[in-house]
Order: structure tokens, then sequence, then C-alpha cells
């Protein structure tokens, strides 16, 4: 096996570098995640209800911290499984701390660059520019003016908003929080630069290049940050495996919980979804590691719970999760440790529990359960069109800033507009933090040559900040102040 040092993936290098101590490091980084407004704001955002009243179904910050809680369950799991020799083979002896801070950080930081309404925001900013980037007066005569070979890679970018390449976009360009390079790779889940579609892409990386992993605004601090860690091109971090599973079992067995919670389900009609979905998944229906199979296990719950005066459904999720959790998170670590190398290397070209084992299917059947009986509930799917329509209309609203040519754009961020009294005012709404970040890109050296695209690039990535780090309740609010008079 080729030398496996951890100690090349976890260190102390930043953009700005200081201090000498890991441990204090990774302090130093947990406390800047944890007091940070991205972070604070995930309350406020969908994890699978948008606008969701009742405080007893999870937000994306309450989801984002059982993500944590699995995520060092996990990483104890890693450790207990290697043996002294082992740790010390691998450089992993000192750095359990450092290891379990890191992975923490990375969970609760893994939603932060979610727009509203969840998964329909992130379908929703793209709706709106694929159908209308082409129409938008600057990029009109851009595509008159440039070859497609300069313009494709952009507009691709553009109508690719991904969460994820927000997140990188804001530790490093929104909010600067000069995280080490080991805490913002254990975020970076993707490795696909957003310029590049999918089909270019080696097919033995199309797991890890899935999606869209960071912005072309970040892509030399992507690229330092892999130089840092000796990471190879496409290839990702070996915490992020683990923040990817803790994702995974936590939200698998949540988001059914939140359904039963919201009666979209009962626990009698969910144990038969489960069990007739597991059935189709595993057929032989084994016993799961050291306990009964499926069936028995999903009966002696939901009778355990029967018998609870107080609360069953609590109950039974405790009871659920308890039964479940042990062996998702036991096979995670043993997928950590027996891929090391690949994990190592970050060229694991699959999820840590996507193996095909019965684990697999187990996870598989919450989600696809999820999928038949939950998302698609009226209510749910009448939230999510409204969603849809708000980010639309509000992006709708904003669509004058990115019909103006650079110069007058340039006068209005000046605070020279006042002949452009609408333009202005929507202007003077946009978070000085994010004008900072697109005034700042603009100084410094452009990745790409004609300054006209890339002001106009940055202008909607501008606008693109600014939607997806709305609330969900803040974007509503301002749906309806802005669109009061239709
Ligand atoms: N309402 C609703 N929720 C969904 C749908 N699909 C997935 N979800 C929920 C399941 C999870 O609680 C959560 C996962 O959110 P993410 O946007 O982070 O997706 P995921 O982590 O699976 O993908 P990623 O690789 O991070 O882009 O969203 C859907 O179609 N509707
Ligand atoms: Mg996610």
């Amino acid at each position: 096996m080729p030398h496996i040092d951890f100690r090349k993936k976890i260190s102390l290098a930043r953009p700005r570098p200081y201090g000498s101590n890991l441990q204090r490091a990774l302090e130093s980084d947990r406390g800047r995640i944890i007091n940070s407004a991205p972070i604070r704001r995930l309350q406020q955002k969908t994890q699978v209800f948008p606008l969701e009243r009742n405080s007893a179904v999870r937000s994306r910050l309450t989801h984002s911290m059982e993500v944590q809680q699995v995520g060092r369950f996990i990483v104890h799991s890693i450790y207990d499984r290697l043996s002294e020799n082992e740790k010390d083979a691998y450089g992993l002896s000192s750095l359990e701390r450092a290891v379990e801070s890191l992975v923490e950080i990375a969970c609760l930081m893994h939603d932060m660059g979610n727009p509203p309404f969840g998964h329909c925001g992130e379908d929703a900013i793209n709706r709106w520019f694929t159908k209308h980037l082409k129409e938008l007066a600057p990029m009109q005569q851009l595509l008159q003016e440039l070859s497609s070979e300069t313009t494709d890679p952009i507009i691709h970018e553009l109508c690719h908003f991904d969460g994820n390449a927000q997140a990188i976009r804001l530790v490093q360009s929104l909010h600067r929080f000069n995280l080490t390079y080991s805490q913002a790779a254990a975020v970076l889940k993707y490795t696909r630069p957003a310029t590049e579609r999918a089909d270019q892409v080696p097919t033995d990386k199309n797991y890890l290049t899935k999606k869209v992993g960071y912005y072309i605004t970040e892509n030399s601090y992507v690229n330092s940050l892999m130089d840092e860690l000796e990471m190879a091109k496409y290839c990702r971090h070996p915490l992020s495996y683990i923040m990817e599973a803790a994702d995974d079992i936590s939200y698998c067995l949540a988001d059914l919980e939140d359904a039963v919670e919201k009666r979209i389900l009962s626990l009698e009609t969910l144990t038969e979804h489960l069990k007739r979905t597991f059935a189709e998944l595993e057929p032989d229906n084994r016993p799961i590691k050291g306990k009964h199979c499926f069936d028995r296990l999903l009966d002696n719950v939901y009778q355990d719970a029967q018998n609870d005066e107080i609360s069953p459904t609590h109950k039974f999720f405790i009871k659920l999760r308890v039964e479940m959790v042990h062996p998702l998170v036991n096979h995670a670590s043993e997928q950590f440790t027996n891929n090391l190398e690949a994990v190592f290397n970050g060229d694991l070209n699959r999820a840590l529990i996507e193996d095909n084992s019965q684990f697999h299917a187990l996870a598989k059947t919450f989600k696809q359960v999820a999928i038949n009986h939950v998302f698609n509930d009226p209510e749910v799917e009448n939230l999510e069109l409204q969603g849809y329509k708000i980010i639309g209309g509000l992006l709708e609203e904003y669509r004058p800033l990115l019909d103006l040519d650079t110069d007058t754009f340039q006068k209005i961020v000046r605070g020279e507009g006042r002949k452009l009294p609408v333009e202005r005012r929507l202007f003077n709404k946009l978070s000085r933090k994010h004008v900072a970040a697109y005034e700042i890109a603009l100084k410094e050296e452009a990745p790409v040559t004609n300054p006209t695209l890339w002001e106009f690039y940055l202008r909607c990535r501008l606008l693109q900040d600014y939607i997806s780090g709305m609330t969900d309740q803040f974007a509503f609010d301002e749906y309806k102040t802005l669109l009061v008079s239709d």
C-alpha cells in the first residue's frame, strides 16, 4: 500500500497563515463558523418542508446539528476500528481531536450554501437563468461578439447554481473566514468546476463530479487548497466522505419522522411502506448484522411504541434510530477503513454507504419511502410551487439590474444612479457584503479575458448570492413587498 499519512491532509495551512498549534487553529475555525450569520440563517431554511411553522419539524439548522452528532460518532467508530500500530502507520495517532473537530464543523457547514426552499430553491434559480440569461441585454450583445467557446462555460456555470458550491463561495469570497484548508476541504463535496460539463470529466470520477463543486470565482482558492493538501484533480478530501455519510444517515430517518410529526404518514402506514420497500430491494431479508431481520425489527419498534402512553411517535423514532444508526455508522466506518487508500486519495468514486450492501439497501429504503410518500404530498408540493414562484418572482423583479450595460451599472455602484430610480433602489436593497465581494472580484485579476463578460458574470453571481442567502421567510416577505402592486 502506498504511503498514507493523514498529516498531509490535516494541517494548519490556510490562505492567510497564523499560529503554530493545530488544535488552536481548529478551535478558531469552529468559533468563526458557529458564530457566523450563514449558520444562523439555517434556522429559517427548508430541509424538506418550506415555510414550516411547527418548530418540532426540522430546519436546516436542526438537521445540521444532527449530522454533526452522527459525524462525530463515525469518527469515534473509525478510531475504535484501527489498532495503535495502524493509527501510527497512517499518521492518525495524534489527530483524533482534530479529525473530530474538522468533521463536526464540516457537518455543521454542509448545507450553509443552500438557498431558501431547499431543492426547489436551487432548481428555481437555475430554471430562471436557463430561461432568461440569453435574453438579458448584455448577454445578447456578448453572444454576438464572442465565440461560443468563450461564453458557453460562463453560461453553463450561471445555469448551475448549487448549494455545495455556494458554501465554498461563502467560506472564501463572501465571508473570508480564512479557515484552514483542511476545514474547507472537508466540505468540498463535489470536485467539478462549474464551468465544466459533467460529460467532460473522466468516468472513473463521475460520482465525485456528478454536480458542480465550485465556481470560477473560487477556482484559484480551490487550486491552492488542493495543492496544499495534495489532492489530485477531481479528487476529494478524505473527511468529506464522513460528512457525506453522516448527512445521508441523518436525513433518511429524520425526514420520515418529520412526515409523521406533520401527519403525512401514520406510524402504521410508514411501517408497511418500509417493509414493502426493503423487501423489493433485499428480497432475501437476511438478519442485519447481530440483529433481527428488518421486518421483525420494525414490528418490535412499532409494538414498543404502541405501549408508550405519552408519545408513541417519539418512542418509535428513538428506538428506530438506535436500531438503525449504529449499524449504518459501523458500516460507514468499516467502508472508510476497508477503502483507506482510495478514501485517503479522495478517488473512491462513491459514497461510503453506497456499496450495494444490506446497509445501503436500508438507507435507500428510508430515502425511497420519503420520495414516494412524503416529498410528493400535495401540501409539500403546493409549498414548493410557492417557493418556485417566490424565487422566480424575485429574480424577475431584480432583472432590471441585469439588463443594464456595464458602465451604467457601475454608475449605480458608485452612487451616481439618480436617473435610474428603480434600478438604484433595487441595488440599494442588495447586501453590502455581497456588493463588496463583487467589487473586490472586479479589482482582482480576472480569470476571464473579456472584461464585459467578466463584469456581467459577477453581476449575475451577485444576484445569486443575494437570493440564495435569503431565508425562506425573508424571501417570502421580500416577494410580498416587491409585488405589492400586482
Ligand atoms: N421537499 C423535498 N425534499 C427533498 C427532495 N429531495 C430531497 N429532499 C430532502 C432530503 C434531505 O432532507 C434533503 C437533502 O438536501 P440537499 O439539497 O443537501 O441534497 P443532498 O444532500 O441529497 O444532495 P447534495 O449532494 O448535497 O446536493 O432534501 C424533494 O424532492 N422534495
Ligand atoms: Mg447536501
